[in-house]
């Protein structure tokens, strides 16, 4: 399994796209949040919407899911097929009343379903996504009252939705589940709101700092090279082969 991140930036960077990722497995390629800044990164990279085999959606902000209406679009005027959706049960009805049916809907009686196959999930009941990718969706804190959505897959990798820090989450995930690696939002400065900043992060114990790279941050990214503890920052564009992922062994 192989991961590319379209971005890593947090909502308001600017060197950095949106934090949404291209996961890959035996051929077929999951979009991991289709946020404002999706419809181009992924034409820079060389892909077009009908490159991608289904949809996952984490939570309703629009670095998350701003370009899914040229998507929608697209795939229907272009592509003239239903891309697969991907999402909780919760996110359904607010995804096409609070955001896309503004733009989306041109004629009275149409709804989410007749722009893309919508598949709920459910939280916590792991279920096969596609051909030997396995997800779990994992409630996680982001905005008081509006669901949010960590993911598990295939047992051992992490993504974090926008979160704020949990750390007996994080400890659970490593030394009871067996987590090797952790892709998780960082804000690179405190206080940690909505989202978890560095300073927390770098309070975790160096055995799960090692499995954690770093996602979702600012522009002022490179200041912070080398003063992230045993966690690591993910490129954006990099593919790194989630399978056979060093674990980087740094000076304390
Ligand atoms: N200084 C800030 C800036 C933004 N927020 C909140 O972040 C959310 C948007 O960013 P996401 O990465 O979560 O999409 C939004 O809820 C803003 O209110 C903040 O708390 N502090
Ligand atoms: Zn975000
Ligand atoms: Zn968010």
């Amino acid at each position: 399994m192989k991961i590319q991140m379209l971005g890593t930036g947090s909502a308001f960077a600017k060197t950095f796209n949106n934090n949404n990722a291209l996961l890959k497995i035996d051929g077929l390629t999951l979009l991991v949040d289709c946020g404002i800044t999706a419809p181009k990164a992924l034409h820079e990279l060389g892909y077009n919407f009908n490159d991608l085999d289904a949809i996952l959606l984490t939570h309703m902000h629009a670095d998350h899911i701003g370009g899914l209406e040229e998507l929608a679009f697209q795939m229907k005027f272009i592509y003239k097929r239903k891309p697969i959706l991907y999402l909780a049960d919760t996110l359904v009805a607010p995804l096409w009343e609070n955001s896309l049916r503004g733009g989306l809907q041109q004629e009275e009686n149409e709804t989410l379903e007749d722009f893309f196959e919508v598949r709920p999930l459910s939280e916590g009941q792991a279920q096969e996504i596609l051909p030997g990718l396995k997800l779990e969706l994992i409630a996680t804190r982001h905005i008081p009252n509006k669901p949010n959505y960590s993911l598990l897959f295939n047992d051992f990798f992490y993504y974090s939705g926008d979160t704020t820090f949990d750390p007996d989450l994080l400890d659970s995930l490593v030394n009871s589940r067996g987590v090797r690696v952790i892709f998780h939002d960082c804000q690179l400065h405190a206080p940690g709101v909505v989202h978890t900043c560095l300073p927390q992060l770098l309070t975790l114990p160096i055995a799960i700092q090692q499995h954690v790279f770093l996602m979702h941050y600012g522009d002022d990214q490179p200041d912070f090279i080398g003063h992230t503890g045993q966690m690591t920052f993910i490129e954006q564009h990099r593919i790194y082969d989630l399978d056979d992922l060093t674990i980087p062994e740094k000076g304390l």
